[in-house]
């Protein structure tokens, strides 16, 4: 018999005990969750309406953890996922959905958010889908470890639910076509420097044009409509660019309602909100704490001859105190890292008090949280818009909008 990890809490499963079970729902992580009387069991890789067969491999507190053995019974939207290393590399989480039932789910998920984090009961708009399904991906970042007697093995991501253990991914189906096509070469030379490498590395591999950049030193451009944006290939910027017309256009028409006049962009990277919204607006102010993108974005300005906005390189909280915009007529853009924003940059909002904000987010447990607090300052929630800008995965980008 298998003996359990250290440990392995033994109830209310054993260790690899196979239970069948009907899966429920799909949490905002990806896993699929079902219930065995009562007890919340959650499995990857199975879809809401299965009955499957699944190995408990933990039991926590108030849930268990389960790996996918088989599905007993497959729901309508189960489709065949087109990567190869479905299931095994943890980069994708919803190839085996059809894309309707993706964008379903993720409108789902925002609600389900607002109402268990905030209590928020709101309408979510669908989730508006990527313009391109596949090959969408401006960017990847392969890993690989140490050389194992003079080896470089895997070159990839890490394995679903693991911490260190990579998969080799040769080709990638969510990477555009110019990283595919580099990959094997990039690959190739990496093994022959094997003896070079002391530790292990994350590559950069980002395409620009109609080729590849891996120095994150290098400028690399990206143009977004008619706005061509320089910047360093090692800093941010969005990573599916089909979408960034429509998404742009969106949080332009919520920035502008209501006739506001003058526009702050948050968390600003080199420019993208500030700069494709510019048109729309009298002055516009931004500010970034990377000292590089920030230079960049005043730069993008001055190449697409954008004359009304400046930007400062400083922490977000900054740009209060330097800017003298009438509070009632400003929109105030927020996009801020994964983390979300800072109860300091929150509290300074509130006092500046502006007559709109659209907080644009990639992690929506962290823009719930801030939502709260939002609401506490006397914020009032107007709109809820998931875009997709990650097929395939469960990551989406969410934009609320607020107004006083
Ligand atoms: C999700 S990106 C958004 C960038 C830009 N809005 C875009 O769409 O290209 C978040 C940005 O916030 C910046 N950042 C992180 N912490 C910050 C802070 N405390 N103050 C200002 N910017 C910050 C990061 O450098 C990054 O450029």
């Amino acid at each position: 018999m298998l003996r359990p990890p250290k440990k392995f809490v033994p109830t209310p499963f054993g260790y690899h005990q196979e239970i069948e079970l009907k899966i429920d729902a799909l949490t905002n992580l990806g896993q699929g969750l079902g219930r065995m009387d009562g007890w919340v069991v959650f499995v990857p890789f199975c879809l809401p309406g299965e009955t499957v067969k699944a190995r408990v491999y933990r039991n926590d507190k108030n849930c268990s953890h389960a790996d996918l053995v088989e599905v007993l019974e497959r729901a309508p939207e189960r489709a065949d996922p087109a990567c190869p290393l479905f299931g095994t590399c943890g980069g994708c989480q919803y190839q085996h959905l059809t894309y309707e039932a993706q964008l379903a789910w993720k409108t789902r998920q925002v609600g389900e958010l607002m109402q268990h984090m905030a209590g928020v009961t709101f309408p979510v708009n669908p989730c508006h889908g990527s313009p391109k399904l596949w090959n969408y991906r401006s960017k990847i970042t392969p890993h690989f470890a140490p050389p194992h007697e003079g080896q470089i093995r895997e070159i990839g991501f890490l394995a679903v639910g693991r911490r260190s253990q990579l998969v080799d991914v040769p080709q990638c189906p969510i990477a555009m076509d110019t990283i595919n096509a580099a990959l094997p070469e990039l690959r190739e030379d990496i093994r022959r420097q094997a003896k070079s490498y002391k530790r292990g590395a994350t590559l950069l591999v980002r395409a620009t044009g109609d080729h590849i950049e891996t120095n994150p030193k290098a400028v690399v451009t990206e143009t977004v409509g008619d706005i061509a944006f320089d910047f360093l290939a090692g800093d941010f910027f969005q990573n599916n660019p089909y979408i960034l017309p429509e998404f742009t256009g969106h949080v332009a028409e919520k920035a502008r309602a209501g006739g506001t006049k003058y526009l702050v962009d948050a968390y600003c990277g080199s420019g993208l909100f500030a700069l494709t919204l510019a048109e729309h607006f009298e002055q516009v102010a931004g500010v970034e704490v990377s000292e590089t993108a920030a230079e960049w974005a005043q730069r993008n300005a001055e190449k697409n001859g954008i004359t009304n906005a400046k930007f400062l390189a400083a922490s977000a909280e900054a740009i209060f105190s330097v800017i003298d915009f009438p509070a009632n007529e400003t929109a105030v853009v927020i996009d801020p890292p994964r983390k979300g924003c800072t109860r300091e940059f929150l509290d300074q909002l509130a006092a500046f008090a502006p007559a709109r904000v659209v907080y644009v987010s990639c992690d929506p447990a962290t823009q719930v949280r801030d939502l709260a607090i939002m609401q506490e300052h006397g914020f009032k929630l107007e709109d809820v818009q998931p875009f997709d800008l990650f097929p395939h995965t469960r990551h989406l980008e969410c934009v609320m909008t607020f107004v006083r």
